[in-house]
């Protein structure tokens, strides 16, 4: 089976996840915190790192196996010995992917690498050198144009996309429109962690929902000491992330809530946490006899993992989507592995759409 090439657009903590995971899976062959062993007869370790795409200079030049243990990322190390992957970082671009705050904080922000930017050309070339078939985009909450800037790249390079940001592309239908006029398959938006703070207040939700319960009010409350807790205290970065996490409860809600009654969205940014994210979520509502009845949660998880878990599986898919000659927006797999897709499901049905898709892919793969 050849491996499965993919192109990392931002190699932080959830890069540095990714890229551990398929060292220690490749390795153990064990499947504890793997979602689908297999996915179109891949396992995790058949992915190969071809390309990474960056603009800090302590991470600019490097192997994609080093770069991901460059400060300032501060994600759990669950395999150190990540082999080198042949495969340096180059220089990309920075357009809106730098927030202004992120390079005064030095250390902890972005440190820009002073090598002339890439243009469009080279990174295309570059996709097709490598010959990339999937990019994974984990560029900064807020890097709108940015964003754009690679999707053009991998529409002209002819490369699928794993969209793990909350900048709207697999469910623009303008942007969907055109990869499925090149032909290619995309799975966005934004990465709906394995158990995070998303799923857990849809499954929350939904048991209220399930259970006769009317639901007056919600809040999710996240605090975490990473880059994207820190990038995000420039709250006009925030706006499609706000979106992105609000829309994904709303939908699993029997009634939409009022705006006033409803707040979600990343909080504070408590440096010592590192890549520890905290949710606290609040859920009020009205049972029996209209009396009322509170649910409070606190979730401490390592964020960049539980991206990652999703990641691993979506790169799968779009693989599978590729060989298959799927195109467009992957409903199923948007649907399961992400906040924002293109059409919202129930996560259990999600699941079942993944399931026998999964399975379809299963039979094509023999
Ligand atoms: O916990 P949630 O709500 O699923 O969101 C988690 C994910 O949201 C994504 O936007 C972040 O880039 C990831 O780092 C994070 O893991």
């Amino acid at each position: 089976m050849p491996s499965i090439r993919v192109a990392i657009i931002g190699l932080g903590n959830c890069a540095s996840s990714l890229v551990q995971g398929v060292a220690h899976y490749g390795r153990t062959g064990s499947g504890r915190g793997l979602i689908h062993e297999r996915i179109g007869g891949y396992g995790a370790g058949d992915v190969e790192f071809v390309l990474g795409v960056d603009v800090d200079a302590r991470k600019v030049g490097l192997d994609i196996a080093e770069a991901i243990f460059a400060a300032p990322n501060n994600t759990k190390v669950f395999c150190a010995d990540v082999p080198s992957t042949g495969a340096k970082v180059i220089k990309g671009v920075v357009l809106d992917g730098v927030a202004d705050h992120m390079v005064t904080a030095g250390e902890r922000g972005f440190i820009v690498s002073e090598e002339p930017e890439a243009t469009k050309a080279q990174i295309v070339d570059a996709l097709i050198a490598t010959q990339a078939d999937i990019l994974v985009n984990f560029l900064p909450v807020g890097s709108q144009k940015a964003t754009e800037f690679y999707m053009e790249c991998a529409l002209e390079a002819g490369v699928a996309v794993v969209n793990c940001i909350p900048v709207f592309i697999a469910s623009d239908p303008i942007w969907e429109a055109r990869f499925r006029e090149k032909r290619l398959p995309i799975v966005g938006d934004d990465i709906k962690a394995q158990v995070g703070a998303t799923i857990v207040h849809r499954a929350l939700s939904s048991l209220f929902t399930v259970r006769g319960v009317t639901t007056e009010r919600t809040y999710q409350l996240n605090t975490g000491g990473n880059t994207d807790f820190m990038n995000m205290l420039d709250r006009q970065r925030l706006s499609s992330k706000k979106e992105s996490k609000t829309e994904a409860v709303q939908a699993a809600l029997a009634q939409r809530l009022e705006d006033e009654n409803i707040l979600i969205g990343p909080s504070e940014y408590v440096p010592w946490q590192k890549d520890n994210k905290i949710c606290f979520l609040r859920i009020e509502g009205s049972q029996w006899g209209d009396v009322p009845v509170n649910l409070e949660l606190r979730l401490s998880v390592e964020d960049s993992p539980n991206a990652a878990a999703c990641v691993m599986d979506a790169i799968r898919c779009a693989k599978v989507a590729l060989e298959r000659g799927e195109c467009g927006a992957l409903t199923a797999p948007s649907a399961y592995f992400c906040k924002h897709p293109p059409k919202q499901f129930p996560d259990e049905t999600a699941m079942r759409m993944l399931d026998s898709y999964l399975a379809d892919a299963l039979r094509v793969a023999g």
